[in-house]
């Protein structure tokens, strides 16, 4: 209807006057740089921290990821192509305090650890491998620092654009925006039939992002779990089990040591906390409790309900397939009882 298109031009509008691609002397550099192994960087661990690399570190760390899974070769990604596609990904994350491109890198990073490390590339295709680390890297663009239900309260162009997984759309719109973009290409040389298939692979895995679709698809995979499925192959089945994955990425800070676990707790407060700033002074109105500062201290206790509802389970149900992900159900765990220790002490 109008309304969508008037919001569609909007929020159009803003990419032209914004150039989404990165400058060609930063692809250069990144194209001559050398790629230091996947060792140095840690990466084939659920314990890698990303604090002490430098922003130019995390694009080294990428490329790596790719060459890695032998990706660059199998689908003649220009490596040209790579670096930029890179570049231009971190470029339009913002700098918001969470959900900003070392969020993005983090939740690569454990993808690709549970590919290697954890031995889930034996029930994937190369294609969908490819896939789920774009949607990794992909799937919180241009976010605002504000949730979906921020985005219907405040009648964004956003949600009258999406009106169920608002910003998860936007991330998908983004991620296609970019592919789009001149030399950013890196599907270019794949046959029609795969391109159709990884764009699937890549949407399904950002629209799971939405802990909504999480909460309404869990129920369904523990079925297939408990049905004693070990043929992942089928396509609903395999659509699954990348949402789960997806999902168990996204969280996969609660699974950190200790001290990235506090420090990362304290940068989602944060930007919780500014979201509910927003809402008392933009809307007028008392934000929840998570988004509360005035409530802060009701941090450890929601810390563990986090664990209880949402990352315990799912790791225990990704586990009892594929045992090799225990490092991540051992680390919640383990945080489980940090958070406990200091909800006792308040
Ligand atoms: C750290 C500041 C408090 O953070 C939380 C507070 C409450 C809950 S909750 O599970 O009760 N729940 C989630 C679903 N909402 C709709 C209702 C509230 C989750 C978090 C939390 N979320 C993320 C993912 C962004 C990471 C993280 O570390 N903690
Ligand atoms: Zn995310």
């Amino acid at each position: 209807n109008a309304c969508k298109l008037m919001a569609k031009q909007k929020v159009a509008l803003e990419c032209l006057s914004y150039h989404a691609t990165a400058p060609q002397d930063q692809t250069d550099r990144l194209v001559q740089d050398a790629i230091a192994s996947a060792e140095s960087y840690n990466l084939y661990s659920f314990k890698f921290i990303d604090f002490d690399l430098c922003d130019d570190d995390t694009c080294r760390a990428v490329v790596r990821m790719f060459l890695q899974c032998n990706l660059v070769q199998m689908f003649q990604i220009p490596y040209d192509v790579l670096c930029r596609w890179v570049l231009s990904v971190r470029k339009n994350y913002r700098p918001v305090k969470y959900h900003n491109w070392r969020h993005a890198l983090n939740v690569a990073q454990t993808m690709f650890a549970m590919m290697k490390t954890g031995r889930m590339e034996r029930f994937m295709k190369d294609l969908e491998i490819f896939g789920l680390l774009v949607a990794c890297l992909c799937h919180d663009l241009d976010h605002r620092g504000t949730n979906n239900a921020f985005q219907t309260k405040t009648e964004s162009p956003l949600a009258i654009l999406y009106t169920t997984s608002t910003m998860e759309h936007h991330h998908f719109d983004q991620c296609v925006m970019i592919l789009n973009s001149e030399g950013n290409n890196i599907f270019q040389a794949l046959s029609p039939e795969d391109y159709r298939h990884v764009m699937k692979v890549v949407e399904n895995a950002i629209l799971s992002t939405d802990l909504a679709v999480y909460f309404k698809k869990r129920n369904a995979f523990l079925d297939v779990v408990e049905s004693g499925e070990f043929d992942w192959q089928s396509e609903d089945k395999k659509d699954l089990l990348c949402g789960m994955m997806m999902t168990a990425c996204d969280v996969s800070a609660i699974a950190k040591p200790w001290e990235v676990q506090h420090r990362v707790a304290k940068l989602v407060a944060d930007e919780f906390f500014d979201q509910g700033d927003l809402e008392k002074l933009q809307l007028n109105t008392q934000p929840v409790a998570m988004m509360d500062r005035d409530r802060k201290d009701e941090l450890p206790k929601m810390q563990v309900g986090f664990i209880d509802v949402i990352c315990l389970p799912l790791y225990k149900v990704l586990c009892d397939t594929f045992p090799w992900i225990t490092p991540l159900y051992e680390g919640t765990l383990e945080n489980r009882r940090n958070w406990q220790d200091l909800a006792e002490k308040v």
